[in-house]
């Protein structure tokens, strides 16, 4: 397999993002959202986000920044809270994983800072 090149901002990327996944318990942000199955999902979101996308992003050295990574984690979230209603389980699911996701990305980017 082509081999990945593993810096210390990625390897440091990758492990945020897993403690960040760890959070979507219902794993509802895992993988794109099928448009198959959700037809009208382009209509109402521009830019969809997942964490399998973040993943690759990351690999493929596309976060510049500690912020831009952390973009596309709020892209991710606010494409969810416009798409469904307050009452769905998907919108609760959403501000859940604000909550406790900005704890964390909070700390990190700390780290991030430390790190120069
Ligand atoms: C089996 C059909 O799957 C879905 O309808 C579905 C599956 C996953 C979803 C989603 C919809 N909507 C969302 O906003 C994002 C967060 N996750």
């Amino acid at each position: 397999t082509m081999e990945l090149q593993l810096t210390p901002f990625n390897v440091f990327l990758r492990t945020i993002l897993d403690l960040l996944q760890e959070k979507d318990s219902a794993k509802i942000f895992n993988e794109p959202v099928n448009l198959k199955e959700v037809p009208d999902y382009m209509d109402f979101v521009l830019h969809p986000m997942d964490f399998s996308t973040m993943r690759k992003k990351i690999i493929c050295h596309q976060y510049p920044s500690f912020l831009a990574f952390e973009n596309d984690f709020n892209l991710m979230v606010s494409n969810c809270l416009h798409y469904n209603s307050q009452e769905t389980v998907f919108h609760q699911a959403a501000l859940r994983l604000h909550k406790l996701g900005t704890a964390i990305l909070c700390n990190a980017r700390h780290q991030a800072e430390s790190i120069g």
